[in-house]
Formats: structure tokens, C-alpha cells, sequence
């Protein structure tokens, strides 16, 4: 159970918790021991020729509870403050290694703001929720317990119950508002979810944006969303706002009626100075939490809200999981496909049909298609970045259910449509921040991926750091690196998603020569849209709407006369 993650960490962190409260509770007591020797004193004073060395004792007494407040105080707020910041960090990593167990599927649904929103907003509102919040509430009860509990016992009982009635008005107020509260921060939270996934979105297609020259519609469309954002605060801080008001007024009667009713019971003789002025120091001291109470309801409640929409993104499970039986092997390059039927979730059309081949272990095969035929998700599926049914894809006779996953893709290699490049070094990017690779074999894949020369022409060779998302490398550079990255490994089975079409047709074939040098004896698959790429493939499929339209060899496919041969004969026409 995912609600267990924060049983989890206060189980481990008992002690702390245990010695920063008690620090808490003694700051707490201490401070309210204050009020009493200060009446003392006066009394002391009021009388003429007074003892000035028991006045002297008060006033050391007096010295003696600051520095025990100051110790205890520092003590506690370190320890509790500490605690909070490492659940804080303890949940932003749950989270992330929870994302980084999630699928494709789970990503295809959500909004990357959001899942940003999470990480930083909602899990920076629960560790408010338990760090100053807890602590200022736990703090306050106890100064109102004992301030209220001295009022009454040392000083009138009458005079207690009269000047805090307005209390339980004020209490009620604050339930009230609370939940108004809630509701309004979770819009607050929906809004910033909205602009920071916009902010995103601008930055990372900010050629596209500029291409089409959509500066201002984007700008108006990020305007609307950013009023939104601050109408929704604005709506939060009306109700959060209006409660510390609300309750000063309501101390403003209490003092009043203290005031009033305190100074005739003194000039009656029913209660003396110095009880009075310790009375009006066990108000002031309640006053600062009971203020604090509109503050903390809102950090709880916003807290509450958080921990809400964190467990709900904590409770959805991967879909790809190990079963039972997973193996720990990697596969060893034979693939079979059997009647392979695959459909998106909330998809009505499938996106494969049927389809079956068999790819013995080193051999090639080629994968052809008009845009949309099922290309990248076939090699999605070998991925098992989506279930599949069983049966449906065998790798060395082995259902592909029935391998670990993590060993599974461990043997191998995946060059995607969007080669990614990550702000790091080229050697990081190629080894993937492993150390158990040689220089000398991230050089090696460098050059049959023919990125090596360019590499050579940076500053500072394999250490150059590359900016985010590569931004400083070609789209051509950024293929290559990630060919580099995924022959490292010298997978079983590699599979490249139109890895080349970024290249020109004289690289692509010195590139396409290595692959079939290095990668001789492994088996190999290439998906592209041109026929240069795959033509030299032992197989080679063409896929349309979803099902196998053709398959055979180059100069089979050529001469059947079919989509491989118009395809062919479109591309010839162009000049590729
Ligand atoms: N994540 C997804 N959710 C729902 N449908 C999807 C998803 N990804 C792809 N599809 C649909 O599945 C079908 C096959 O898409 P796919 O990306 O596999 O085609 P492709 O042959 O690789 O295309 P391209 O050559 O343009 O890359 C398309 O109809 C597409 O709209």
C-alpha cells in the first residue's frame, strides 16, 4: 500500500521526531512559566521598601526561562525542520522512481506540467504540512493549554471563561473557511500544472513556434492561462486572508473584555497587579498560536490536498511488470510474432493486425511503411513498452511476457525517432553514465556510428558537455550519438526507428556498411520510410493500415510489383 511510504519514513525517523517534540514540549512550558514570575515580581514591587533581592531572584528566574526558551526553541526547530527536509527529499525520490517505473501508457495520459507540479509543488506542500505546520500546531496547543490552565487556576476562573468566550466563535470561523480552502487550492495547484506544462511546451518547440512565427497567439494563449493562475490565487487568498483578520478582531474583544471586567475584580481585591498583568502575558501568549491557527489549517489543508494527488499518482501501478515466472535472460536475437494483434488504449482501430514473421537469430530485417502503418509500434511492442497477449511475441522460443524486463531490454539496443541527448558529456551520452565501458570502446561505437570526426572537432573531444536536449549538435550528430549509445552494448537484437533519416545518403550507407560489419552475427532491424535504408536486409516487411502487405527480399519485393515497388519508384522519381 502506497500510504505506507510515510509510515515508512516516520517509523525510521522516530527518535528525531521523538527528541524534537520533546524539545518542543519543554520550549512550550517554559515559555508559559514566563507570565507568572513577571506578576510575581510586580506584587513583589507594589509594596513600599520592597526586597529588591527577591525582585532580583524573579528577574534572574526570568533571564533563566529566555535562555531555556532560546535553547530548547533552536534545538527542536533544527531537528524538526531537518526532519521535514529529508521527507521532502525522500518523497521527490518515491516519485521519480515511481515515474521511471511507469510505461509509455501511463505518460500518453498525463500532463508533463502536472507530473512536474507533483515533484516540486505538492511534495514541497506536504513537507510544510509536516514540518512547520505540525510543529507550530503541537507548539500552540501546548501554550494554550497551560496558559489557559495557569489563567484558571492561578489566576480567576471568571475571568478566564469571560474573556475567552469569544474563542470558540473564532474556532468555528476557521472550520469553516478551511474547507473553502481546500477546494480553492486544489484549482490553484490544476492552474499551475496548466502554465508550467505551457512554459514547456514553449521552450522545447520553440522552433516550431518561431517558424510559424505563433509568438503572440502563444503569448495570448500563456497569458490567459497565467490570469487564470493568479484569478485562482486570488480566490485562495481572499478566504486564507480574510481568517488572521477575523481572528485578531476576536482577540481585540477578549482584551477588551479583560480590560473592563480584569480591572474591576483588582480594584475589588479579588485579584491582585501582578495576577492581572500575568493574566494580559497568558493572553498575548495564546494569542500568537491561535493567529497561527488560520495559517496552519491552509498548510494542512493544502497538504491534505497534495498528499491526495500524490498517492493518487503513487497508486497507479505499472502495467509492465515482472510475472512470477520472469527469467532473468537475455534474449539471444531469434523474434517470432504470431497473429500479433495490438490496439492503443481508448483506440478503436488497431494499430497492428495480425501479423507473423519469423526472424532467425543474426539475420536482418527490414520494416517499410507510409506514415502511420504500425512501424514504431511494432518496435514499441518488442520493447514491451505496451502488454502484448501471450503467445504473441516469442524471442528464442520465449514468450516475451515471461522475461524480466529489465533483463529483457538489457539485451537490447533501441534507437528511437527522437534521439534524445541528455545535458552531459558525449562520453556519458554514449555510455549512458556507465563506467564499465573503456574509452576505447566508446570510440569504437563513436566510429561506427560515425559521429567520431565530428566529436574530434569539439572543444574539448568526448568531455564536451552537450546542452539540453542537444541543442548544440545537428540533428544528423544527435542519430549518430545515439547509434554510438546503442551499439555500445552490443545488443542481441537492435533495433533502429528511422534512425537515419537525418542523414545524408552518402553517410547513411558508410553508417549502414559498419552496422553490417560490427553487427554481423546479431540481428539486426531497421525501420525507415526510405528504401535505401533496409534494401540490403536479409527480410523485408511492408506494413499498411496495421497488417503485412508484402514481404520478401529487395529484389523480390521490386518485382512483385506492389506499395514496396511504388514506394521505390517515388523515391527514384525524387532523386533518393
Ligand atoms: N500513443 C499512442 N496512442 C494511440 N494511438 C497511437 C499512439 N501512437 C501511435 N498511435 C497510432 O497507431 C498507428 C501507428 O502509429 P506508428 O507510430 O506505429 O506508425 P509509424 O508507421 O511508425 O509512423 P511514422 O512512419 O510516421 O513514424 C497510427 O494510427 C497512430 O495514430
Amino acid at each position: 500500500m502506497k500510504s505506507s511510504i510515510l509510515l515508512r519514513f516516520f517509523k525510521a525517523r522516530r527518535t528525531d521526531y521523538l527528541i524534537g517534540f520533546s524539545f518542543m514540549f519543554a520550549a512550550s512550558f517554559i515559555q508559559t512559566l514566563f507570565p507568572k514570575v513577571l506578576g510575581h515580581a510586580v506584587d513583589l514591587m507594589k509594596v513600599s521598601g520592597f526586597d529588591t533581592r527577591q525582585v532580583q531572584l524573579q528577574v534572574l528566574w526570568m533571564v533563566l526561562i529566555a535562555a531555556g526558551v532560546f535553547t530548547c526553541t533552536f534545538l527542536w526547530r533544527n531537528i524538526i525542520i531537518k526532519s521535514a527536509r529529508n521527507l521532502e527529499c525522500y518523497l521527490r525520490e518515491e516519485l521519480v522512481r515511481h515515474y521511471l517505473k511507469l510505461s509509455p501508457s501511463f505518460y500518453n495520459s498525463r500532463k508533463t506540467g502536472d507530473l512536474i507540479a507533483y515533484a516540486i509543488n505538492d511534495i514541497s506542500a506536504v513537507r510544510m504540512t509536516f514540518g512547520p505546520a505540525t510543529a507550530m500546531s503541537f507548539n500552540g496547543i501546548v501554550i494554550c493549554c497551560s496558559s489557559i490552565y495557569f489563567m484558571f487556576a492561578t489566576v480567576d476562573p471568571r475571568l478566564t471563561l469571560a474573556t475567552l468566550a469569544p474563542l470558540p466563535f473564532i474556532i468555528v470561523i476557521m472550520l469553516f473557511s478551511s474547507r473553502k480552502v481546500q477546494t480553492r487550492f486544489r484549482i490553484v495547484q490544476q492552474q499551475f500544472g496548466a502554465v508550467s506544462g505551457k512554459v514547456q511546451e514553449n521552450i522545447s518547440g520553440i522552433r516550431v513556434i518561431k517558424a510559424y512565427v505563433q509568438e503572440r497567439s502563444e503569448m495570448e494563449r500563456f497569458s490567459g492561462l497565467s490570469s487564470r493562475m493568479k484569478q485562482a490565487n486570488l480566490d485562495l487568498i481572499r478566504v486564507s486572508a480574510a481568517l488572521p483578520a477575523m481572528i485578531e478582531f476576536g482577540f481585540a474583544v477578549c482584551f477588551v473584555i479583560n480590560l473592563v471586567y480584569g480591572s474591576r475584580l483588582v480594584m475589588r481585591g479579588v485579584i491582585s497587579v501582578g495576577d492581572f498583568v500575568a493574566f494580559n502575558g497568558y493572553l498575548s501568549l495564546i494569542i500568537s498560536p491561535i493567529v497561527s491557527i488560520g495559517k496552519i489549517v491552509t498548510t494542512i489543508q493544502r497538504g491534505i490536498a497534495s498528499l491526495g494527488r500524490l498517492y493518487e499518482v503513487l497508486r497507479v501501478e505499472p502495467d509492465i511488470k515482472d510475472t512470477p515466472q520472469a527469467v532473468e535472460v537475455q534474449p539471444e536475437g531469434e523474434v517470432r510474432l504470431r497473429n500479433l494483434t495490438f490496439c492503443y488504449d481508448g483506440s478503436d482501430t488497431p494499430a497492428l493486425r495480425n501479423l507473423s514473421l519469423s526472424l532467425p537469430k543474426g539475420h536482418s530485417l527490414g520494416i517499410i511503411g507510409r506514415t502511420g502503418s504500425g512501424k514504431s509500434t511494432l518496435a514499441s511492442l518488442l520493447f514491451r513498452f505496451y502488454n502484448v497477449e501471450p503467445g504473441q511475441i516469442s524471442l528464442d522460443g520465449r514468450d516475451i511476457n515471461d522475461y524480466r524486463v529489465e533483463t529483457l531490454r538489457g539485451g537490447m539496443g533501441y534507437v528511437p525517432q527522437d534521439s534524445f541527448v541528455f545535458a552531459a558529456t558525449v562520453k556519458d551520452n554514449i555510455a549512458f553514465f556507465k563506467d564499465g565501458y573503456s574509452e576505447a570502446e566508446v570510440r569504437q561505437a563513436a566510429e561506427s556510428a560515425l559521429i567520431a570526426d565530428s566529436i574530434s572537432e569539439f572543444p574539448d573531444g568526448y568531455d564536451t558537455l552537450l546542452g539540453e536536449r542537444g541543442v548544440n549538435l545537428s540533428g544528423g550528430q544527435k542519430q549518430r550519438l545515439a547509434i554510438a549509445r546503442a551499439l555500445i552494448s552490443d545488443p542481441a537484437i537492435l533495433i533502429l526507428d528511422d534512425a537515419l533519416s537525418a542523414v545524408d545518403s552518402v553517410t547513411e550507407g558508410q553508417i549502414l556498411a559498419n552496422l553490417r560489419q560490427v553487427r554481423a552475427g546479431k540481428t539486426n532491424i531497421l525501420i525507415s520510410h526510405r528504401i535505401s535504408s533496409i534494401k540490403e536486409a536479409d527480410e523485408i516487411i511492408v506494413l499498411d493500415k496495421g497488417v503485412i502487405a508484402e514481404r520478401g527480399t529487395h529484389e523480390q519485393l521490386l518485382t512483385k510489383g506492389g506499395l514496396y515497388f511504388d514506394i521505390y519508384t517515388e523515391q527514384h522519381e525524387d532523386g533518393h
